[in-house]
């Protein structure tokens, strides 16, 4: 068998060792996660394993307390505008202004990521094109459904075409179509080189779009491995372990 020489893909994100407490208790200890360009990763555990907070320190909106965030190399916490340019967040309830239409609500986004007069037009238009907002984009934020608020977030989340897309619950109040149609979208982001982090309940989220799992309990890193498509079977089993017993075996790495 011919040796395989090529050189690894690069690393876009790299959590070193982050802890965060929340109300006096450990959230997240200890936490240690590499991401690649175009992988997909999923992140699951049950309620409390400290999912959304993991990608709130990802985003930038929560600071850790201790350990180390790389995004492209650089020091993240040094340089809090390198989430802006780089990252694209969905977070678990997407913070609307039910008071400005869909459209107002992309421009007001495009301009905090640093976007302007053509470009923000054309990243507009091709946003509301992608995630299908047309019918909804003079409609006022605060009249949405909750599945057009989520596609809203989602449309925010992807409009400066960030290279890290960090989800958190994305398939949330979405219809089984929308469901579907997510599912292209993440799948069609990592190929164009995105790096997605997908946090879900839906087991079979994951094993339709991740290439790699990660299950959090209690805060810490309890399982890192690949995600085999064809045996779903599997990750139930290593979920539901993990959620009932802790974890047996030390995390593997990917
Ligand atoms: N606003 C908050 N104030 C205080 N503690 C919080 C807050 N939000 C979460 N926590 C605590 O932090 C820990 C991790 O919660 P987190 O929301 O990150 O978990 P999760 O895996 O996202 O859960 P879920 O699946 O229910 O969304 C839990 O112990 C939780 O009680």
């Amino acid at each position: 068998m011919t040796p395989n020489h090529s050189a690894p893909a690069p690393v876009l994100l790299q959590l070193d060792r982050l802890s965060r407490r929340r109300a006096g208790r450990p959230a997240v200890t200890d936490l240690s996660l590499r991401l690649e360009r175009g992988q997909v990763l999923g992140l699951l555990g049950v309620n409390g394993a400290g999912k959304s907070t993991t990608l709130s320190m990802i985003a930038g909106a929560m600071r850790p307390d201790s350990g180390c965030i790389k995004l492209n190399g650089s020091d993240f916490l040094e340089q809090p505008e390198l989430a802006r340019q780089l990252i694209g967040w969905l977070p678990e309830r997407a913070p609307l202004w039910p008071e400005l239409t869909v459209g107002e609500h992309l421009d007001a986004h495009g301009r905090l990521r640093g976007l302007g007069g053509a470009a923000l037009r054309e990243a507009r238009v091709a946003i509301i094109e992608r995630l299908e907002l047309q019918p909804l984009a003079r409609r006022l934020a605060g009249v949405l459904s909750q599945g057009q608020r989520q596609r809203l977030g989602l449309a925010c989340a992807l409009l400066h075409r960030p290279a890290l897309l960090v989800l958190d619950e994305p398939a949330n109040a979405l219809d089984p179509v929308q469901v579907a149609a997510l599912r292209t979208l993440i799948r069609e982001q990592a190929a164009a080189g995105t790096a997605v982090i997908l946090s879900t309940h839906l087991l079979a989220e994951v094993t339709a779009v991740c290439d790699r799992v990660a299950i959090l309990h209690e805060g810490t890193l309890r399982h890192d491995g690949p995600v085999h498509a064809d045996d779903h079977a599997a990750l139930e089993r290593t979920f539901f372990e993990i959620a009932m017993n802790g974890n047996p075996q030390p995390a593997q790495a990917a």
